[in-house]
């Protein structure tokens, strides 16, 4: 990948997740500049990864080949009022906000942008990302080729033919991390009540969950209710824990929860 010059607005934890995978799958973190209002996450930034780091927006976008927008959704429209005034025709902007379409963000940039809308996810951080990308039909191929590049450097990437796409991503792999974590948060507190040390329940817990996702990961050819069946022994166990998740309406839980991100991204769209 080239190592066009990127500056990462907003240094929060979605910018840290990526600039970690990207410097740790060999991007020249000389050509990473991070911007933030307050000092302490950008100084923890050039500590760790030895970035550029500074407070200018307009400053570091001028510079840069590349903007990657990664502020709140609800602060886009303020954090892109000034960077408007640059001329951005050779600039790529890439943005990971959920719920900033692309016709709010052009609009707030005032001028045509070449602009690739993504939706990452924390695991980035460990080059087992999720990221989903979009770009409208005036990107060139090789903005598109260097965004979904950089995406990949931290994982794996999925293109979306439409922007309703990238709402798609957000319920199944932007958001569904928490999901994972819930799902442990709520074994662990079970683990307590059944009597089990927390350090033990963690390290149990965890593990399963690294194994079982490996096992999914590795036996593609198997469909998830086989991998499930394998652990389910007729009349055992688990069949009893498999019921009771069943009985309590687990999946319909699921179904709502995705399609409640879902409605949230389309709602914000509205808003931001
Ligand atoms: N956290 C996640 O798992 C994911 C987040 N996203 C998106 O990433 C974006 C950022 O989310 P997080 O990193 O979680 O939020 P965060 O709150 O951790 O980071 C945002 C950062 O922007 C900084 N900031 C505020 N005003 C600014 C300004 N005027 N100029 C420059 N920086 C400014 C804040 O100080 C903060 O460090 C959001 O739009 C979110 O929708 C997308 C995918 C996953
Ligand atoms: O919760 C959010 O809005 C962001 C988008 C996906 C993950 N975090």
């Amino acid at each position: 990948m080239d190592n066009r010059h990127i500056a990462f607005i907003g240094a929060g934890n979605m910018s840290r997740s990526i600039i970690s995978g990207l410097v740790k799958s060999g991007y020249d973190a000389s050509a990473i500049s991070a911007i933030n209002p307050s000092q302490p996450k950008l100084d923890a930034l050039q500590a760790e990864f030895g970035i550029n780091i500074g407070n200018d927006n307009i400053e570091a976008c001028r510079q840069a080949d590349v903007i990657v927008l990664a502020v709140k959704p609800q602060l886009m429209a303020e954090v892109c009022g000034p960077i408007a005034s640059l001329d951005l025709s050779n600039k790529l902007i890439i943005s990971i906000a959920a719920g900033v379409s692309c016709n709010s963000l052009t609009e707030y940039l005032q001028q045509p942008i070449a602009l690739v809308r993504t939706m990452p996810n924390t695991p980035s951080m460990l080059g087992l990302g999720l990221t989903g990308l979009y770009a409208p039909d005036n990107v060139t191929s090789s903005d598109r080729a260097f965004a979904g590049k950089l995406m990949a450097a931290v994982g794996e990437i999925v293109w979306s033919q439409q922007e309703s796409g990238i709402n798609q991503v957000i319920a199944c792999a932007g958001s569904s991390p928490a999901y994972f974590f819930l799902f442990m948060e709520a074994m662990e507190q079970a683990a307590a009540g059944l009597g089990v040390a927390p350090d033990d329940a963690r390290l149990m817990i965890q593990q399963a969950a690294v194994g079982a996702a490996q096992m999914v990961k590795q036996n593609p050819q198997l469909s998830l209710a086989e991998l499930r069946a394998q652990v389910t022994s007729k009349g055992g166990t688990t069949a009893e824990a498999i019921n009771t998740f069943e009985q309590h309406n687990l999946r319909s839980t699921v179904d709502a929860a995705m399609n409640a991100a879902v409605n949230r991204a389309e709602q914000m769209a509205n808003q931001f």
